[in-house]
């Protein structure tokens, strides 16, 4: 029996929560595994319930699991708090923070049968591109001390500081060569170490561990240009290995350019192998309770979490079958179609049905 803490959190978090929860009770009774969830408050609806955004019944339940699934956090109603006490800074930055999630892994595939779901132009969409970011999360610019404000008037100034060891640049540099000998063997770090020191103790530390890795292809490019292949030609990455805040940045692009921001999942991982599983994007209030956000992403997290943390791979690989066969006969949510095209969507709930239908007619 495997115990999961689900923090479905603010905006689409528990909208989009439903339905991974029903794909997960699906594969279960097909796979015949037991799983025994349990909710707990996160975000801003913690705040709104206990007046913090990472209670302390929250945190023990997630140390007690095997898994943390996560929807998301934050919104306009607690956007002007005091930034420790943000659901984004306290719960999120705090879980990842507490569990030592050092590893984001956001995982982007376009299949070229799925083009047109694509933002980008289609003689590059129809190239099709698998890309997986493997993001630092648990460092950098997050996380440096000092940050806060200072001064008065004209002269108030806010400070963040951007920090890495060499500790924390091989960790995650070893597990991005690792993930790239089991793909397509090909490691792009991303840094900016043309202005900024800790970018260049980044390249310096990644070039010295790919010596391990000979099999590997590296390349270094810069953040500025990284965003810019991506929109050129995602065909042309394999693994990108970057920083937390660049990794960030670069994963919205990747989930764009695969047709939403609603499709894109992460896996969270420590040193131990404990995880927390959540969408790359987030908690939507544009759309929150209208009942169209896409569920995907936070479906293909639980897919992550049964490979990543419950072992259970052919699970994992029903629902990424159901879910491209969703995504193939048009099962979509408003996100994913053109403005003209929107009567035809799917809500979230239609969308979820679909998918755990797949899964027991397979
Ligand atoms: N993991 C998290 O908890 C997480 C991640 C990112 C942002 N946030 C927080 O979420 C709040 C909103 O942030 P934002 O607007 O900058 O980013 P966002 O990712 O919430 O939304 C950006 C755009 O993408 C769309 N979108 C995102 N997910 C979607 C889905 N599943 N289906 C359809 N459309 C989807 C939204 O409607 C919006 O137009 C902020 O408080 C932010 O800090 C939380
Ligand atoms: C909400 C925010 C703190 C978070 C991040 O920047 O890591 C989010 O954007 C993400 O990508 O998971
Ligand atoms: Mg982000």
């Amino acid at each position: 029996m495997s115990n999961i803490a689900i923090l479905a959190g603010d905006g689409i978090g528990p909208e989009i929560m439903v339905e991974a929860k029903k794909v997960l009770a699906t594969v279960a009774k097909k796979f015949n595994f037991e799983i025994n969830t349990k909710d707990y408050d996160v975000g801003g609806a913690a705040i709104d319930n206990h007046g913090n955004a990472l209670p302390d019944s929250t945190m023990a339940g997630c140390i007690a699991s095997d898994a943390i699934l996560f929807g998301s956090v934050g919104g306009p109603k607690w956007a002007n708090l005091p930034p420790t006490e943000q659901p984004e800074r306290c719960a999120l930055l705090g879980l990842r923070g507490h569990f030592d999630l050092f590893c984001n892994m956001r995982p982007a595939t376009l299949q070229p049968a799925l083009s047109s779901l694509s933002t980008l132009r289609s003689d590059i969409a129809e190239q099709g591109f698998d890309v997986l970011i493997i993001r630092e999360l648990t460092g950098d610019i997050y996380f440096g001390e000092p940050k806060g404000r200072k001064g008065e008037g004209e002269e108030e100034t806010g400070f963040d500081s951007m920090f890495y060891s060499r500790r924390e640049i091989k960790r995650i540099s070893h597990l991005a060569f690792q993930a790239a000998q089991k793909r397509d063997n090909k490691v792009t770090s991303v840094d900016k170490a043309n202005v900024l020191a800790t970018s260049q103790l980044w390249r310096q530390v990644v070039e010295e561990v790919a010596v391990e890795y000979p099999d590997v292809e590296l390349e270094h490019l810069y953040v500025d240009n990284a965003a810019m292949q991506l929109v050129r030609d995602p065909n042309q990455f394999d693994v990108m290995l970057c920083p937390n805040l660049f990794g960030d940045i670069l994963s919205d692009i990747c989930a764009m350019i695969t047709g939403s921001m609603g499709l894109l999942p992460s896996a969270s991982l420590n040193a131990q192998g404990f995880g927390m599983y959540e969408p790359a994007g987030g908690s939507a209030p544009d759309i929150a309770g209208m009942g169209i956000a896409n569920p995907i992403a936070q479906i293909l997290s639980t897919a992550l979490m049964l490979r990543y943390s419950l072992n259970q791979d052919a699970a994992a690989k029903a629902i990424e079958d159901a879910v491209s066969s969703a995504l193939d006969n048009g099962i979509l949510t408003a996100d994913l179609l053109p403005a003209n095209e929107r009567e035809k969507a799917k809500s979230t709930s239609e969308v979820g049905d679909y998918i755990c239908t797949q899964i027991e007619s397979t």
